[in-house]
């Protein structure tokens, strides 16, 4: 068994300083030999993964002061880390069921249940509203999904790109699998006969992987790729290349281009129908931005225009304090406003809720900043690729908190009618009629999301999708899916990579997992081994202040360190090449959800001050006008220059995060 050396650290980006990472490769993986599929014995399958991308591409970068559109040249030497069109992260060796890109398979070498079944047996779907958090919460996580990934084909064929490498780097195919193969529906399921497609999914099959692996035995372990940038740019809003970017641009005054109805501003027709849309009637719209997914459900449409709009205030703003200023640079200095006040909003107001303020703080992914302080940890050594397990397990545990009924609601906050999620799915032209759009706003400000736990919404369980039909897909078996076509390790292998007891029998699951789950996974799987990342991981007792259990939490808070420090725009960076000045930072870090609301509505006037947070006596709801707001005056070009840059900084280099026992909520 070869194990993985540290040219497989170096490209990942997580130092071995990592006292965790650390400890994991310091130990013979000899696991990896006993229980995987046959053919996983071979030395090969284990091999690390390529120190380069593959195959390796050489760009010429030049320091800018704006990003790129598609996310190159943020790494300075590795111009393509967290670029678009790059493959997933890995923090562990897959787990084919070939060793190669075939689904995985059960230790013993037999199918694992059926994701279906398990989102049956394991996952509910009680509708329990959560206590402290609106639906903007969750909204706002899909708006960070969207910026952050995006599996190649996933919504157009749903076929996945992947990549395949031989030992010397060569890339064989880039192609994409040919295949489809249903998630059975068991016969007794009453989606059986009733959904609007044969397949709820579709993954690769052993045959296919012949086509896209072609010859495996001398090839690496195939690797999906994701098509938006890894960084938290607003790529959702911009798009992810130029390409992308000119139809939805309007070059003029810094803008992007919108279209005016009813006295307000709204994204761009969708003429050559590259967004997904289920529009029914010709007159419906389907709108085009920089994200294919804008039209997926009326809450991101709503947020992927709040974002739009954000940057024309800004523009124009910025042109008439800068009256000198040309297109391009108020279009840059809008985008990049627009992006420093989202970041800060992620970091500081969304993620503590997520993965707890005291982890962000013992981690480094935030610090106890002051006023104007920059934060100057960027490390060009941390590659800030979003990590499959991140993406296809970890991230997607948030789905939970979907809600199937969305509520309008009035001005004067009461409820004047709700929207079925699933009559709606791929239909903005719900978001832009009447006053829906404020009210659609206010009822995601106001309605709570639903609980962070094991049950998932109905209308995402039974009704994704569906189309006018009686049954649609199923969410959560998509992700189990998912989880296996992109042949994560198990359950158990991330518990040891986090740092957590490896399990050697079903009982010592029950460190985090509830006797009764325990029983279902073992009425379910044949062996411990075979439990699902996406399923055990979700399935664990959350660590205090946190919304996700140990294991999800470690592959979460890896992931948005990799995503700050290895961006080299961070907008709390105070280098001399990319920084805000310390008056425009103090300026940046009092952007909120709230004031994105107030500002973009079509005529918002109150608003709570967290409006991620439920109304409550300590978060009433007041007038607009006593919500903080960035001061653009700062932007005036003669008060740019300031010599302050580059001193009074947070923290050194060194940095990485250590996943110090997590307490569980008992
Ligand atoms: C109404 C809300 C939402 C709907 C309808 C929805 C639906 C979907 C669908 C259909 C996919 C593609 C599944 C596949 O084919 O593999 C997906 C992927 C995903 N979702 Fe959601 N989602 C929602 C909200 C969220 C939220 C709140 C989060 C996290 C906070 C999230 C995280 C993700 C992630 C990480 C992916 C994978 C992205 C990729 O790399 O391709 N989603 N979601
Ligand atoms: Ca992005």
């Amino acid at each position: 068994i070869n194990v993985p050396t540290s040219s497989y650290l170096s490209y990942h980006g997580s130092s071995p300083n990592n006292p965790f990472i650390k400890k994991l490769y310091s130990k013979s993986l000899g696991h990896y030999g006993s229980f995987y599929s046959p053919q996983i014995h071979s030395a090969k399958s284990v091999l690390p993964i390529p120190s380069q991308m593959c195959p390796a591409i050489s760009l010429q970068c030049s320091k800018s002061l704006y990003r790129t559109l598609d996310g190159t040249c943020n790494n300075l030497k590795n111009a393509l880390w967290g670029a678009a069109n790059n493959r997933y992260g890995r923090l562990l060796t897959p787990r084919y069921g070939d060793g190669i890109s075939a689904p995985t398979l059960s230790v013993t070498g037999q199918q694992l249940p059926n994701a279906r079944l398990i989102s049956l047996i394991i996952f509910g779907e009680n509708d329990v509203p959560d206590r402290e958090f609106t639906i903007a919460n969750m909204q706002w996580g899909q708006v960070m999904t969207h910026d952050m990934s995006l599996g190649a084909g996933a919504t157009q064929s749903r076929k996945h790109a992947i990549q395949c490498c031989t030992d010397d780097g060569k890339l064989i195919t880039n192609g994409q699998a040919p295949s489809c193969f249903p998630i059975l529906i068991p016969k007794n399921d009453p989606a059986h006969s009733q959904t609007n497609t044969n397949c709820m999914n579709f993954v690769r099959t052993q045959t296919d992987r012949e086509n896209s692996c072609p010859g495996t035995i001398q090839n690496r372990p195939a690797e999906q790729l994701t098509v938006v940038t890894s960084y938290l740019d607003l790529s959702l809003v911009y798009g992810n290349s130029d390409q992308q970017n000119r139809p939805i641009r309007a070059f003029t005054g810094g803008r992007m281009l919108v279209e005016n109805r009813a006295g307000n501003e709204w994204p761009p027709q969708d003429v050559n129908a590259t967004a997904a849309c289920d529009v029914q009637t010709p007159r419906e719209t389907c709108y085009l931005g920089g994200d294919v997914r804008i039209n997926q459900n009326p809450g991101l449409t709503t947020m992927q225009i709040l974002l739009l709009r954000e940057h024309n205030r800004l523009a124009d703003n910025l042109q008439i304090i800068n009256p000198q200023w040309d297109d391009e640079t108020v279009f840059q200095e809008a985008r990049r406003i627009n992006i420093a006040q989202y970041q800060h909003i992620s970091y500081y107001e969304w993620l503590p809720i997520f993965l707890g303020r005291e982890n962000m703080l013992k981690n480094r992914l935030i610090y106890q900043t002051t006023l104007g302080s920059f934060v100057n940890d960027y490390n060009p050594n941390i590659d800030p690729s979003v990590l499959n397990s991140h993406a296809t397990a970890a991230f997607r545990y948030f789905h939970s908190q979907i809600e199937g009924r969305l509520d309008l609601i009035s001005e004067s906050r009461t409820r004047v009618g709700s929207l079925r999620l699933s009559d709606w799915f791929n239909r903005p032209v719900i978001v832009e009629s009447g006053d829906n759009f404020d009210f659609l706003s206010r009822g995601m400000s106001t309605q709570p999301q639903e609980t962070t736990d094991i049950n998932f919404d109905v209308e995402i369980k039974h009704f994704l999708f569906r189309r006018g039909m009686p049954f649609g897909a199923d969410l959560r078996a998509i992700d189990i899916q998912r989880n296996r076509d992109h042949g994560l390790a198990s359950y158990n292998d991330f518990r040891e990579f986090c740092g957590i007891r490896r399990a050697s029998s079903w009982d010592d699951y029950l460190d985090l997992i509830s006797q009764r789950d325990v029983d279902n996974l073992r009425s379910l799987y044949v062996s411990h081994e075979d439990v699902d990342l996406t399923v055990g991981g979700s399935l664990e007792a959350h660590v205090n202040g946190a919304l996700a259990g140990p294991t999800f939490l470690c592959i979460l808070t890896e992931q948005f360190y990799r995503t700050r420090v290895g961006d080299r725009y961070f907008f709390e960076r105070g280098e001399i090449d990319v920084a805000f000045s310390r008056e425009q930072l103090i300026e940046i870090r009092k952007a909120s959800m709230a004031r994105l609301f107030c500002d973009n509505g079509n005529n918002i006037e109150q608003m709570q001050p967290s409006a991620f947070l439920r109304i409550s006596k300590e978060n009433q709801v007041v007038p607009c006008s006593q919500i903080s707001q960035v001061d653009l005056s700062q932007w005036r070009e003669s008060t740019t220059i300031n010599p302050s840059y580059g001193s009074n900084y947070l923290s050194s280099q060194n940095n990485y995060p250590s996943y110090a026992q997590f307490n569980v909520k008992k």
